[in-house]
């Protein structure tokens, strides 16, 4: 297994060590000693999983503080582009975000720590994309920002007009209209 740092601090890229043979292939998408060893050492508590449509545009998502979420997220079936916005105050790098491919190819993995927003837009149909979570769900503590962000600038790889945006996302603030929670 191969952790990979990105140019923005405590988020990381974890690559498995795949098992493959004429039947398939097999790999630990978790094991605790091993990422702590690592320098993730996160107790998980939730498991999430989505299927989605190509297009689909989930995001960008946080919870805050004392429910702030880390986020261990990888595709099982499909692919998508994985954003994370670094929206910790004291950040030097407050409001950069790094974007990265996941698939059921590339069985790549994103650690996603608490701090950040979190989104990914799906590249292909019947996507499936799972994720395990250092805090529990608390709907009431749910933070966003709309996903085309003019400050936040992120590519997203599709046209706008494909996108499919849920009702609740659609109305997200601007990165300018929110005060950080971390
Ligand atoms: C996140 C969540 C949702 N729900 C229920 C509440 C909603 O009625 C329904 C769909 O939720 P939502 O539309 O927020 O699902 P996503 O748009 O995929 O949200 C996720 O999208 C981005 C990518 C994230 O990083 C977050 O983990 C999460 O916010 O599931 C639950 O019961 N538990 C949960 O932990």
């Amino acid at each position: 297994m191969n952790i990979i740092e990105t140019p923005i601090k405590d988020l990381v890229i974890i690559e498995p060590k795949v098992w493959a043979d004429e039947r398939g292939y097999f790999f630990e998408s978790y094991n605790q000693q091993l990422f702590k060893n690592l320098g993730i050492d996160a107790d998980f508590v939730q498991d999430n999983q989505s299927f989605s449509h190509k297009n689909a545009l989930r995001g960008l998502h946080a919870q805050a503080t004392p429910y702030a979420q880390g986020k261990l997220v990888r595709v099982i079936q499909g692919r998508v582009l994985d954003v994370a916005v670094d929206i910790r105050k004291k950040s030097p790098t407050y409001g950069q975000h790094f974007s990265i491919e996941l698939s059921g190819e590339n069985k790549k993995m994103f650690y996603v720590p608490p701090g950040f927003l979190h989104g990914f837009v799906t590249l292909e149909d019947q996507t499936i994309f799972s994720y395990k979570c250092t805090a529990l769900y608390h709907k009431n503590a749910e933070v966003g920002v709309i996903w085309n962000d003019e400050d936040l600038g992120i590519n997203w790889g599709i046209d706008a007009n494909d996108a499919l945006i849920s009702p609740k996302d659609a109305v997200l603030p601007k990165f300018s209209e929110i005060e950080s929670p971390f």
